[in-house]
């Protein structure tokens, strides 16, 4: 309907030109016949004609601003949305992680306020507009028809030059800023760290902020010299567009006005073709449309990629055969890793080499091992964000490629080392654990308990409706170890939910000591028969765990009870050690593992 509406707007506004013509012609012949005593009557009817022509003119442009940006807002709204949901859908999540795939999600945003100028809408109505303009050159054609036929490639060739020469102009200035948006990306990272409190520390307390500000000054200048020089060339060559103007309407508008004067023709008609001479080149003349319409056209190309790459299914991460639903929700899933070696993309290193490792139904396993072994890999590997490059990963007997992922991820509860701090509530960063089933706030408070969180939440301001982020208004900002405790609500929410495999990956390095105790106790108490997949350094929560294995070089080098590694006396065994010493001497900090 808005757009319906728009059309009619812009269509009106581009007739007026050739109506204008029109009626000014009308007006003048009427004045022009008439004797002095009669101009009032005879100029009445012409007049109200000329003004209802104005004021439907003035109409249709007061009514076009607001249309446009109604029209413009659904559908960038909407394309905005669509992007989202590409970005956000399939399994492909590998993908998301290729920088030119998050270079197309910017493109395809085409967020103004990260320098794109060009967005879906523009190509939308610039195309409404350019159709529009021609009906109105088509008008006004037939205006000159009136008059001899011969006008119209007179006026129209130079008119219609005029067009092309702007257009490519627009063509060039449309990739210019293609590549000058892409450095603006970079300034724009300075210019968020130059406002957000996050930077702000580190700008105040390492004493930068100069050298940011030239940074990003730099940046700027780098990425936008060659728009503002051919912009520059554009400017002094406009000339070219006014002796293509002249071209046309000067012979026209001489031959025109002789005529008139030597008798062969009217005033009337005069005035009419030298206006309409003039609309057409207004109508062709030049305007930003063709420039919107080559920016919003080559954001939709830039989806378009973007929807293919998401959709690609690459060697990682294809499924194979149809998807199986796992029948059995309730209990916890057996999982098998059976030799799986796996290498990120885009690279060589082997992160997990012939793995072979059994998570069995029910049970507290511990994985531990140096920085960079490849645990965390491991955990996404479970989750289904990454496929093995080799071996296989079977749930319940089935290969984890033939699981409907969907299905399988509301089995599976994950903290992950990098979580998400929500700027949303306390009850909504909780309840997004399990977003796909009605919330439940009685399992809310349980699993807020179960991780500690209640102490935390007594002293919100406004309890579970308080944001979880100072910049919004009554929000707070919580420490490391709150925080923590509340992504751990978060998992145990989904785990009361129906997840039965729950997954920590480092859960507790913020916590201090009694603090990660007490969850623990309480983890152990209520986890029921849910699987535990823990991920710690810290020695001492790990040895509460069923079965403990360690990682190293991709594969699993040592793996039993706590006191069965310390029996061995391998790496483990070493890593206590030195951990209960560090212990002892009153650290409760990390392992520092280059030591051991
Ligand atoms: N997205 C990625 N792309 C490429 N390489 C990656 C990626 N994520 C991790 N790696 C590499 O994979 C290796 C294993 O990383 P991973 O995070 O699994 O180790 P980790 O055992 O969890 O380490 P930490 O104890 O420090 O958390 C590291 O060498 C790391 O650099």
């Amino acid at each position: 309907m808005v757009v319906a509406t728009l059309s009619v707007a812009l269509l009106v506004e581009n007739l007026v030109p050739a109506a204008t013509a029109g009626a000014l012609a009308l007006l003048v012949g009427k004045l022009d016949a008439a004797g002095v005593p009669n101009v009032y009557q005879a100029a009445l009817a012409p007049l109200t004609l000329f003004g209802a022509v104005l004021a439907a003119g003035h109409l249709a442009t007061a009514a076009t601003g607001p249309l446009t940006f109604l029209a413009a807002s659904r559908i960038d709204g909407r394309h905005r949305a669509r992007v989202s949901e590409v970005a956000t859908s399939g399994e492909n999540y590998a993908a998301l992680e290729r920088p030119e795939v998050q270079a197309l999600i910017k493109e395809a945003m085409a967020d103004r306020s990260r320098g794109y100028d060009c967005t879906p809408s523009d190509a939308a109505i610039g195309q409404l507009r350019w159709l529009c303009g021609l009906v109105g050159a088509a008008a006004a054609c037939g205006v000159l028809l009136g008059y001899a036929w011969w006008l119209i490639p007179l006026v129209l060739v130079p008119a219609a030059l005029n067009r092309m020469v702007r257009t490519r102009q627009d063509f060039g200035l449309s990739q210019l800023w293609q590549g000058a948006t892409k450095g603006e990306l970079h300034a724009d990272v300075w210019r968020r760290a130059a406002v957000s409190p996050g930077e702000g520390k580190d700008v105040r307390v390492f004493g930068f902020a100069d050298w940011m500000v030239e940074r990003m000054q730099q940046h700027i200048r780098e990425a936008n010299a060659p728009l503002w020089s051919y912009i520059t060339r554009m400017l002094f060559a406009s000339w070219k567009q006014f002796l293509l103007v002249s071209v046309g309407l000067i012979p026209a508008y001489v031959i025109v006005s002789l005529d008139a004067a030597r008798g062969h023709s009217t005033v009337a008609v005069a005035t009419a073709v030298l206006a309409a001479g003039w609309s057409l080149f207004q109508v062709l003349g030049p305007n930003s449309d063709m420039y919107q319409i080559v920016g919003g056209i080559r954001v939709l190309k830039a989806f378009a990629e973007l929807r293919e790459a998401i959709a690609e299914p690459d060697a990682e991460t294809a499924s194979e055969g149809e998807p199986v639903k796992a029948d059995d929700l309730g209990s916890p899933p057996s999982v098998v890793f059976d030799k799986v070696s796996f290498s990120y993309p885009g690279t060589d290193r082997m992160v997990l080499d012939g793995l072979d490792l059994e998570i069995k139904p029910g049970e507290l396993l511990a994985i531990v091992g140096l920085n960079g072994a490849g645990k965390s890999t491991l955990i996404k590997m479970l989750s289904g964000l990454y496929s093995p490059t080799g071996g296989e990963i079977r749930v319940d007997g089935v290969p984890l490629g033939r699981h409907s992922l969907k299905h399988w991820r509301t089995r599976l509860s994950v903290v992950f080392q990098d979580f998400v701090r929500y700027h949303l509530s306390a009850s909504d960063n909780v309840a997004l654990g399990q977003a796909g089933v009605p919330r439940d706030p009685a399992l809310i408070e349980a699993a807020a308990r179960d991780a500690g969180f209640d102490e935390v939440l007594s002293r919100l301001p406004q309890g579970w409706d308080t944001p979880l982020a100072r910049s919004r208004s009554g929000g707070v900002d919580l420490s490391g170890g709150q925080w923590q405790q509340v992504v751990l609500a978060r998992a145990l929410y989904a785990v009361k939910q129906g997840a039965r495999l729950l997954v920590l990956d480092e859960p507790t390095a913020h916590l201090d000591v009694r603090t990660e105790f007490d969850v623990f106790q309480r983890l152990a108490r209520h986890r029921g028969d849910t699987s535990v997949v823990l991920i710690s350094h810290r020695l001492s929560t790990v040895r509460q765990a069923d079965r403990i294995v360690l990682l190293d070089h991709g594969r699993i080098a040592e793996a039993g009870t706590h006191d069965e590694l310390i029996a061995l006396g391998g790496v483990y065994a070493e890593m206590f050690a030195v951990q209960a010493e560090r212990f002892r001497r009153g650290h409760d900090d990390r392992l520092e593992e280059t030591a051991v």
